[in-house]
């Protein structure tokens, strides 16, 4: 059994919420208050996704201020560039320094119509960017009836995973679509059960070293109540989370989990 030597992520995924201007002064404060109580940012990984108006001042504050903290877009295209009216393209989010890009979130999949063959393509676009792609998968509640927990989010990484090659740095985000600002989050047991299957669905078509070094993600119903649960099964690396993540207190007390449990 391989060491865990994962740093744990924490991601808010701030969805369509905070202008520009919001967000500045939502980052500035996130960063000071984490700060303040003395988060050690080695320990654990703290990135926002913001809309996308928003990542310019983003990076602007983050790069001004030597903010710990890492961003990245909610979406990208599968294309460079042209006539692709409302796409924003991987270079540009590089262009931004962003380090991490949401991919195939549930939201993308079903009021978008994004297939398993977009989602694959938008990873191969992130990944020529040297992008960190976020990838969400997870089952709805009739994908649970009828298929069990985990057939949907494995078929669907291993979708998303179709022009991956090397040895990509990737992260997998495991939503079960029927936790998603629900309240009512997965058990950590129903989580790891899923993420240990992911993990060898990265050992086999990645391989081994690559799946040992994925962060696998939680995200559903996140709250401060509720991480250290998940973060103290063996194959959940972090939460990706959402209506939590925008409130300061919340998603610091979130980010702050190892202080709740002494981990
Ligand atoms: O969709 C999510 C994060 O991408 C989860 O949203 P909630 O934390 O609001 O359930």
């Amino acid at each position: 059994m391989a060491v865990n030597t994962r740093v744990p992520l924490i991601a808010g995924n701030w969805k369509m919420n905070l202008d520009h201007l919001q967000a500045i002064a939502f980052v500035q404060k996130l960063a000071w208050s984490l700060k303040d109580a003395g988060h050690d940012f080695t320990s654990t990984e703290v990135a926002v996704f913001p809309p996308f108006t928003d990542l310019r001042s983003v990076q602007t504050l983050v790069t001004a201020d030597k903010l710990p903290l890492a961003y990245g877009g909610q979406d990208v295209s599968t294309q460079e560039s042209g006539a692709y009216t409302g796409e924003i393209s991987a270079a540009f989010l590089a262009a931004l320094e962003c380090q991490y890009v949401l991919i195939g979130h549930s939201e993308r999949r079903t009021l978008h119509n994004e297939t398993d063959e977009v989602v694959a393509a938008k990873v191969t676009a992130a990944l020529k960017h040297n992008l960190v792609p976020i990838i969400c998968v997870g089952e709805t509640a009739a994908d649970l009836e009828l298929h069990g927990p985990s057939a949907v989010p494995v078929a669907q990484l291993k979708a998303a995973l179709a022009g991956v090659e090397n040895a990509a740095d990737i992260v997998v985000a495991y939503e079960p679509v029927w936790a998603i600002g629900s309240g009512q989050a997965a058990t950590p047991d129903q989580a790891e059960q899923v993420a240990a299957q992911l993990r060898l669905t990265l050992a086999e078509v990645l391989g081994q070293d690559v799946a040992d070094k994925t962060r696998i993600l939680y995200g559903g119903s996140v709250k401060g109540v509720n991480i250290a649960g998940f973060m103290k099964e063996p194959n959940v690396d972090g939460a990706l989370v959402g209506g939590a993540s925008l409130d300061i207190t919340e998603f610091s007390s979130i980010v702050r989990f190892q202080k709740h449990v002494g981990l």
